[in-house]
C-alpha cells in the first residue's frame, strides 16, 4: 500500500516541521511544505497530493482560505483548515470553500489523525461518485437510444444528444419544459394524439412501456416511428425524483419488419398457390405445413398429411433409404441440397405417383436445422413417357417382343449368370418358312396379323423365364436359360414347331405355315452371345436346307459349310461384276426324229481361283442371299442372246431352255423383267422355254399361276422341271399354261431296273400326253433307258448318253452340220 501524499502550508517554519513529523509519524508521506498562499497553489499543481494542511493566516497577500478555493476549483485536492482562530466569519469562508477539516490549533495527534483519515475517506467517496456521475453521463451521450429524464413533476432536467436529435430540442431549450407539452406522440393507427408515458409513471411509480405504433412528432413536423418506455427514479428511500423516458427510433427497424413481413407473405403465397406440391417438414419428417397441391398430387386432406410423415408416401424400401439417408445428408450438412426421383402411393390404392422430391435445410442463425422445405412435383406422366420411350426402345413394336438390341443384354446377362453358375442356355433361333411369299402374296398388313400371331403363339410354347425377341422380318430367337438335358430342347423346338403348323386362320385366310429351327448350346457351342446367335443361324439354315419345317442342333461342320456359304456368298457377288459367269448349254433330242431342237442352258462360274465351278456348289446360295434375280436375268439374256444368234447364223436350235428359281417368282417385275429381255435381245418367245420346278409352282399356285398365264400369253412355253419329286399331280397341273414336264432324273436313272420307277414314267408320260403335254426326260445315261423311254413315245431326251452341257462353241459343232436342218445328233467328244 503507498503511503498518501501530503502537504503542508504553514509560514512558521518550526510549526510546519513540527507538524510534518507528527505526519510522519502517521505513515503519511509529507510531500511539499509551503510557505504562502501563492507557492501552496504552485506546489499543489506539481506535486498533486491527496490532502493538503492548510494553515489559513499566511504572511502575503493570500491567506489560506484563497489559496484553498483555488486549489480546489482548479485541482480538487481536499483541503484541512489549521488556525487558531474560531471566529463565525472566518469559519463561513472555510467552510465555503468545501473544506474537509478544520482544526483548532492546539490540536491533539489523535484528533489530526482523524480528521485527515476522514477527509482521505471522503475525497476518496466523492471521487467515486464523481467518476461514476461521469460515467453514467458519457453512457446516456453514447448510447444510441433516445434519454429524457424528468424531476417528480415532469419537467425535462436531461435529454442525451439522440433525444435532442429525435425532438429536435436542445437540452438547453427543453430544460425545465413539462415533457408531454414538449412531446407530441400520435397512434400510428388511427392518427390521435397518444399519452406521453411519464405523467403516467409519476403518478404510478410503475414502469411503463409504449404502445408499439407511436409515432413522435418532433419540433420540425417530422414523424419517427418510436418504440419505447418510461420508468421512475426512485430514491433510495424509495421517494419519487422523477422518472425516465427510453426510445428509439424504429424507421430501419420498421422497414425490415416490412420486407420480411413482404417476403413472408410472398413465401405464402408462393407456398399455397404453387402448383407444384410443397411442404414444410420437421427434422423428424412430420409435416408442419402443406399446400394444396401437395394434397392434389397425392389424393390426401390437408389435416391427414398433417398427422403424417414425408416417409409415407412411398412403400418401397429402396426409395425409403435413399430418402432417408439423403435427408441425414442435409441435417449434417453435407448436402446443401438434393433432388431425387421417387416411386410414391396416391390415397387410392394401386395409382403410382412418379414424383421429383427436392429438398433444402433451413438453419436458424446458431446453425441448427430448423425444417426441411420439401417441393414434390408430379412427373408420373413424363416418367410413363420415359417408360414407354424406354419400352419402345427395347421391344418390337408389331409383336411386343424384345428387340434386337435389347435380347442382345439379355443373352449378355444370361449368359454372364451361366458362365458364374456353371449353368447350360440354348438358344433357338426360329425362321418361318417361305413367309417372304406370304407377304407378298397376302399383302403386308396380313403378314404383320400372321407374325403376331405367330409371336402369341411362340409365348405359350416358353416358359416365363425364357426370353422371346423378334429380330426383324420373320426371324425370331428364344433363350431357354438352366438347360439341364438338351432332349428338353429338343422337346420346345419340337413342341415350337407343331404349335406353328396349326393353321391360322387371319381375317378369313386359312394360312398354314412351317418353321426351322436352328440351336446352339452354351457351352458346347460358343461362350460368347455372338458365336452362339451365329451357330443357331447356321443351325438354323441347315434346318432349312433338310426340307424346312425342322430343328437342328449345331455341329462343328455346320460352321465349315456356312463359312463356304459365307465365301461363296462374296465371290457371286464379284462374279457378276467381273464377268465370271458363263452358259453350258445341253442338247436336249426329238426322240423320233434324234434331231437336237432344243437345249438347256446351265450356268457355270468360272472361278479365278477354284476353276470351274458347278451350279450345284453356289446356286442355293445364289437363291438365299437374293443373287439368283440378277444371276438369272443375266443367264436369261445370255441363252436368248445367244440363241438368236444360232438361230440367225447356224439355223440351229428351234428353243432353250431357261431354269427360273422360285425365288425369281417373288419378284413382283418377274414377267416384265422376262419381256424386256424378249424385246432386248429380239428372240421369238416361242423359242423359250422357261422350268419351274414343281415346288415352285406349288410355293403359292394362285400367284404363280397369274404369272404362268401372263408368260403364256406372250408366247413362251412352259416346262415343269423335276417332275414327280413333289407332291403335285398331273391333274393339279392341268390349271397351269404349261406345255410341257421334265421327268426328273432320279426316276430315270433306275430304268430298267426299278419296275416302281418305270411305271411311275410310263403313267407320267401317258398322263402327260393325255393333257396335250410334251415330256422331257432327264438323265438319260444309257441305251436301256433310251429304248424304255422311246417306246413309251417320251417326246424329248437329254442326258449324257447324248451330251453332257457343253460350251456355246461345242454346241455348234454338234448341231451345225445340216445348215439350218433339225439335224440328226451326232456325238462330239467332250
Ligand atoms: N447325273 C446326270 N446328270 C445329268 C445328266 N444330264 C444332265 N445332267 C445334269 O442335270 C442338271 C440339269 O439341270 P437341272 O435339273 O435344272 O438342275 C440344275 C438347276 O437346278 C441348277 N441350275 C443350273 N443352271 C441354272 C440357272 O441358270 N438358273 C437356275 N435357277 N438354276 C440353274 O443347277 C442344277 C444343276 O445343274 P448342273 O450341274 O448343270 O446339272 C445339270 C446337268 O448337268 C445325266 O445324264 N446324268
Amino acid at each position: 500500500m503507498f503511503a498518501s501524499k501530503i502537504m503542508i502550508v504553514e509560514d512558521e517554519a518550526i510549526i510546519a516541521m513540527d507538524l510534518r513529523g507528527q505526519l510522519e509519524s502517521f505513515g503519511y508521506e509529507v510531500v511539499a511544505t509551503a510557505f504562502s498562499g501563492g507557492q501552496a497553489i504552485s506546489l499543489a499543481t506539481e506535486y498533486t497530493p491527496d490532502l493538503i494542511m492548510m494553515d489559513i493566516v499566511l504572511k502575503g497577500q493570500m491567506d489560506g482560505i484563497n489559496a484553498a478555493q483555488t486549489i480546489s476549483d482548479s485541482l480538487h485536492i481536499p483541503v484541512i483548515f489549521l488556525t487558531a482562530y474560531s471566529d463565525p466569519s472566518t469559519l463561513l469562508r472555510a467552510k465555503a470553500t468545501g473544506a474537509y477539516g478544520y482544526l483548532i490549533k492546539p490540536f491533539r495527534p489523535d484528533e489530526l489523525h482523524a480528521s485527515i483519515e476522514v477527509a482521505l475517506y471522503k475525497h476518496q467517496l466523492e471521487r467515486k461518485l464523481k467518476d461514476s456521475e461521469q460515467w453514467f453521463a458519457k453512457t446516456l451521450h453514447c448510447i444510441s437510444d433516445a434519454v429524457i429524464a424528468t424531476d417528480a413533476e415532469g419537467k425535462i432536467q436531461f435529454m442525451n444528444p439522440v433525444a435532442e436529435l429525435a425532438t429536435g430540442w436542445q437540452q438547453e431549450q427543453a430544460q425545465g419544459a413539462v415533457v408531454s407539452e414538449l412531446m407530441t406522440l400520435l397512434n400510428e393507427s388511427n392518427r390521435t394524439v397518444a399519452e406521453n408515458p411519464i405523467p403516467w409513471v409519476l403518478s404510478n411509480r410503475a414502469v411503463c412501456g409504449m404502445d408499439s405504433g407511436t409515432i413522435l412528432v418532433s419540433k420540425s413536423g417530422e414523424e419517427l416511428p418510436i418504440d419505447d418506455g418510461a420508468a421512475p427514479i426512485l430514491d433510495d428511500d424509495g421517494s419519487l425524483l422523477g422518472a425516465v423516458l427510453v426510445f428509439r427510433d424504429i424507421t430501419t427497424r420498421r422497414q425490415m419488419e416490412n420486407l420480411l413481413r413482404e417476403s413472408e407473405e410472398r413465401f405464402h403465397s408462393a407456398f399455397d398457390l404453387a402448383a407444384i406440391g410443397m411442404a414444410l417438414v420437421a427434422v423428424d419428417g412430420r409435416f408442419l405445413q402443406v399446400n394444396g397441391s401437395l394434397c392434389k398430387i397425392f389424393g390426401y386432406s390437408e389435416e391427414e398429411l398433417l398427422s403424417s410423415n414425408l416417409q409415407m408416401f412411398t412403400h418401397n424400401d429402396d426409395y425409403q433409404q435413399v430418402l432417408g439417408r439423403h435427408l441425414r445428408q442435409l441435417l449434417a450438412d453435407e448436402l446443401p441440397s438434393f433432388q431425387i426421383e421417387v416411386e410414391c402411393y396416391h390415397k387410392i390404392a394401386g395409382k403410382r405417383v412418379w414424383s421429383l422430391l427436392s429438398a433444402s435445410l433451413v438453419r436458424n442463425a446458431a446453425n441448427e436445422p430448423q425444417y426441411f422445405i420439401v417441393q414434390i412435383q408430379d412427373i408420373t406422366d413424363r416418367k410413363y413417357a420415359e417408360q414407354q420411350l424406354i419400352y419402345i426402345a427395347n421391344h418390337d413394336p408389331l409383336t411386343g417382343l424384345l428387340n434386337r438390341v435389347q435380347f442382345h443384354n439379355h443373352l449378355t446377362q444370361t449368359l454372364a449368370s451361366a458362365q458364374r453358375y456353371e449353368t447350360r442356355l440354348a438358344l433357338m433361333f426360329l425362321d418361318l418358312d417361305r413367309f417372304k411369299l406370304i407377304n407378298d402374296t397376302l399383302g403386308h398388313r396380313l403378314g404383320d396379323l400372321l407374325l403376331q400371331e405367330v409371336s402369341e403363339r411362340l409365348k405359350t410354347s416358353v416358359r416365363t423365364h425364357d426370353s422371346l425377341a423378334r429380330l426383324g422380318g420373320d426371324e425370331f430367337i428364344v433363350l431357354l436359360s438352366n438347360i439341364n438335358l438338351i432332349d428338353d430342347v429338343a422337346r420346345i423346338a419340337q413342341k415350337t414347331i407343331e404349335i406353328l403348323t396349326q393353321p391360322f386362320s387371319i381375317e378369313g385366310n386359312d394360312i398354314v405355315i412351317t418353321a426351322s429351327v436352328g440351336i446352339s448350346i452354351y457351352p458346347e457351342d460358343g461362350d460368347t452371345s455372338q458365336n452362339l446367335l451365329m451357330n443357331a443361324d447356321t443351325a438354323m439354315y441347315l434346318a432349312k436346307e433338310r426340307g424346312k419345317n425342322n430343328y437342328q442342333f449345331y455341329t462343328k461342320e455346320m460352321t465349315a459349310r456356312s463359312l463356304e456359304r459365307m465365301t461363296i456368298e462374296r465371290g457371286l457377288r464379284h462374279a457378276l461384276l467381273n464377268n465370271e459367269l458363263l452358259l453350258h448349254y445341253q442338247p436336249q433330242i426329238d426322240s423320233s426324229s434324234g434331231c437336237i431342237v432344243s437345249a438347256e442352258a446351265l450356268v457355270r462360274w468360272q472361278h479365278p481361283e477354284w476353276g470351274l465351278v458347278s451350279p450345284i456348289r453356289f446356286i442355293s446360295v445364289a437363291e438365299e442371299t437374293g443373287l439368283i434375280v440378277p444371276i438369272g436375268i443375266w443367264v436369261l439374256r445370255t441363252a436368248c442372246l445367244q440363241t438368236k444368234a444360232w438361230q440367225e447364223n447356224h439355223g440351229l436350235l428351234s428353243q432353250v431352255a431357261v431354269n427360273l428359281s422360285a425365288r425369281q417368282f417373288l419378284e413382283h417385275d418377274l414377267f416384265e423383267t422376262i419381256k424386256a429381255v424378249l424385246e432386248e435381245t429380239g428372240l421369238n418367245p416361242s423359242s423359250l422355254e422357261l422350268e419351274i420346278t414343281e415346288s415352285a409352282v406349288m410355293q403359292d399356285p394362285e400367284r404363280t399361276l397369274a404369272i404362268l398365264q401372263q408368260l403364256q400369253e406372250l408366247g413362251i412355253r412352259l416346262s415343269i422341271d423335276d417332275f414327280g419329286t413333289g407332291y403335285s399331280s398331273l391333274t393339279y397341273l392341268r390349271r397351269f399354261p404349261v406345255h410341257s414336264v421334265k421327268i426328273d432324273r432320279s426316276f430315270v436313272q433306275d430304268i430298267p431296273n426299278d419296275e416302281g420307277s418305270m411305271t411311275l414314267v410310263r403313267a407320267i408320260i401317258a398322263l402327260a400326253h393325255e393333257l396335250k403335254l410334251d415330256v422331257t426326260a432327264e438323265g438319260v445315261e444309257t441305251e436301256a433307258q433310251l429304248a424304255f423311254l422311246k417306246t413309251q413315245q417320251c417326246d424329248l431326251l437329254q442326258g449324257y448318253l447324248y451330251s453332257r452341257p457343253v460350251t456355246a462353241a461345242q454346241l455348234e459343232i454338234m448341231g451345225g452340220e445340216i445348215n439350218g436342218q433339225c439335224a440328226p445328233y451326232r456325238k462330239i467328244s467332250s
